[in-house]
């Protein structure tokens, strides 16, 4: 059975709307400790873990931990329109949105990293909006934008060509206390972003299992989002639980043309470990832009659909836009519709 995901934010954090979600077809709910920090996370799964409870439905509680990226620091959101030039400071320090000319902190550069130069692009969250660098001087740019969206709170970053894939990757301090604070909460499983190696999933279990002492463990879904991912995506899926395909990040890591290729490399990969794999990021998004959704997303969703993915992941969908229930309600239709089976199956049994 394909479960519905919904990513929880800002507009499904009541716990109206979190129960309106959970009537309208969510099975699983995905916290994101990039915007807000676990120990809140913990107590909101709680509140969602009792609501369903109290609805008599089942529900899946994961946590997604954001992995090393580089993000903005910004705890408000910074409009766009009117903005001439702004500040880019890659010191990681606090951002100030308001003033002619807004400053933002850049968190996840290294005294070692290169910094972006006069003419690179820096572009922000799933490509909503883009920046061009004009100015540099010390670890400060001036950049112009090229859009004129709002820019979410602690939005990721990325800089095309510049390639994060096969970057060394460890657990990075932040995922490592998360990973920590796991046991004894409502989570089901841990999500490990940028996933590019069996080896990430394995020492990750082994932190599970010293904070744990002989508790159940949650399950670790690997997410893939680059090309060298996508490329170990065999590997990968024989050492994790599940497999979270995210297509916002793989997208600026690969580019349009291979970005095709690697997340079918990813769904082949996983279905040939018996591994369940949820597909996430831009599946209806576009329902926030006007009216009736995109034909592509909804050729897409119908096709992940037929093929039995074990999950659909809606991010900005339920976190960000205005109508979060309409998106679950679309998609469950289409669930009816395209991959109709009757009996649920949990994504992530636990593990002793
Ligand atoms: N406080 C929040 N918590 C979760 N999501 C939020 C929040 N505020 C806004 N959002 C929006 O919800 C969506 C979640 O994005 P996504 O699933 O890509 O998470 P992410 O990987 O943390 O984001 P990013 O693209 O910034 O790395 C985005 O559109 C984001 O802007
Ligand atoms: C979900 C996510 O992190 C992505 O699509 O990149």
């Amino acid at each position: 059975m394909t479960h519905v995901v919904a990513t929880v934010g800002p507009a499904c954090s009541s716990e109206e709307a979190l129960a309106d979600l959970l009537k309208a077809g969510v099975g699983v709910f995905r916290f994101t400790a990039s915007k807000t920090p676990v120990d809140r996370l913990s107590v909101l799964a709680g509140t969602v873990r009792d609501l369903a409870d109290g609805l008599d439905l089942p529900v899946e509680l994961v946590l997604d931990l954001p992995g090393a990226k580089p993000r903005l620091t910004n705890e408000e959101y910074l409009d766009l329109a009117g903005v001439t030039e702004l500040v880019l400071r890659f010191d990681g320090g606090p951002s100030a949105v308001t003033g002619p000319v807004p400053e933002l902190g850049v968190s996840g550069f290294g005294p070692s990293d290169a910094l972006p130069d006069a003419g690179d692009l820096v572009v922000v969250g799933d490509g909503e909006d883009a920046l061009r660098i004009v100015g540099r001087s010390g670890g400060t740019c001036t950049a112009v934008p090229l859009t004129r969206n709002v820019v979410g709170i602690r939005r990721g970053v990325s800089f095309p060509g510049a390639g994060r894939s096969g970057k060394a990757q460890e657990l990075t301090e932040y995922d490592l206390a998360g990973l920590r604070a796991v046991a004894g909460t409502p989570f089901d499983a841990v999500v490990l972003s940028f996933a590019e190696s069996a080896g990430l999933v394995e020492r990750a279990r082994v932190v599970l299992r010293e904070s744990a002492g002989t508790g159940p463990l949650p399950a670790v879904v690997a997410k893939i989002e680059t090309a060298a991912g996508a490329a170990a995506a065999a590997e990968i899926a024989e050492a994790a639980d599940g497999i979270l395909l995210g297509r916002g990040d793989l997208l600026l890591d690969t580019g349009p043309v291979e970005f095709h290729a690697a997340c079918r490399q990813v769904l082949d990969a996983a279905r040939t470990a018996g591994r369940p794999v949820l597909v996430g990021t831009q599946l209806l998004t576009s329902l926030a832009a006007g009216w009736l959704p995109h034909r592509s997303e909804l050729a897409t969703v119908s096709e992940l659909l037929e093929q039995g993915v074990a999950g659909l992941m809606l991010a900005e969908e339920t976190a960000g836009a205005a109508d979060p229930v309409r998106a679950v309600t679309l998609l469950n239709e289409l669930r009816t519709r395209y991959a109709p089976t009757a009996v649920r199956t949990a994504l992530f049994p636990r593990r002793p």
